[in-house]
């Protein structure tokens, strides 16, 4: 491709097509992609669950309160991720990803790029799943502590070793398919003209 390089294509003398501008920023040494996928390998607790699984009903307010560089958690399509250590790695830059702090990401993080495979970036930082807006604001059964009232935990009876497959097993596969379905539709509205192709394929 002509535009690859991120010269101008030169069609003639008067007609020149200009790549869009790309908004990455140069990562530091120690922070490209690769570094964050060995780290996602190596680091114990991305998520912070110090060794709990992965949560059910995790209410917004709960996520609002993770919401500065130092513990930053975000949504992105019905998933909770504590996304604190990758802020470093984002191509995209810290304060951009710090937008989502805190909040529900899904529509700046499909604006940008909806082709970035989150689902792999980020699997290591899953802390569970948002409550449905319905029983987001149930009242806890029991009381307790404002944290962990409204959140059940994800599985029940399940080995202690597999929470991520714990998960999936709850059904998250179909929500996933079903949300994937949307968003395909979404993009190929959304992001004409955007260089779909230049995505994590080589992550
Ligand atoms: C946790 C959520 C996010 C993840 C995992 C993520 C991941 C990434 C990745 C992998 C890239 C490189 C894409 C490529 O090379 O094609 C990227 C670039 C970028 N991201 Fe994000 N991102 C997230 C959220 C956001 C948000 C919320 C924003 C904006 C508010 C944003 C803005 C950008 C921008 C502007 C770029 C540079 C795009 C370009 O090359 O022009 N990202 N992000």
């Amino acid at each position: 491709m002509g535009g690859s390089l991120g010269k101008p294509v030169v069609l003639s003398r008067h007609h020149r097509i200009s790549p869009a501008p790309r908004k990455k920023v140069p990562f530091e040494k120690g922070f490209s992609q690769m570094d964050w996928v060995r780290l996602t390998q190596t680091h114990p607790d991305l998520a912070g669950l110090g060794g709990q699984r992965p949560r059910r009903g995790i209410t917004m307010e709960e996520v609002a309160r993770h919401n500065t560089r130092d513990d930053a958690w975000t949504v992105l399509r019905g998933r909770v991720y504590n996304i604190t250590h990758y802020l470093g790695f984002h191509p995209g830059g810290v304060p951009l990803l710090l937008k989502v702090a805190g909040k529900d990401g899904t529509a700046l993080f499909n604006k940008h790029h909806a082709w970035v495979n989150d689902d792999f970036l980020l699997a290591k930082c899953l802390v569970g799943l948002v409550a449905p807006p319905s029983t987001a604001a149930a009242p806890a059964p029991g009381g307790g502590g404002d944290h962990a009232a409204a959140a059940a935990p994800v599985a029940a009876g399940g080995s202690n070793s597999s929470s991520s497959t714990d998960l999936q097993a709850a059904g998250l596969e179909q929500q996933r398919q079903q949300q994937r379905q949307q968003q395909e539709q979404g993009e190929q509205e959304e992001e004409d003209g955007e260089e779909q192709g230049a995505a994590t394929a080589s992550l």
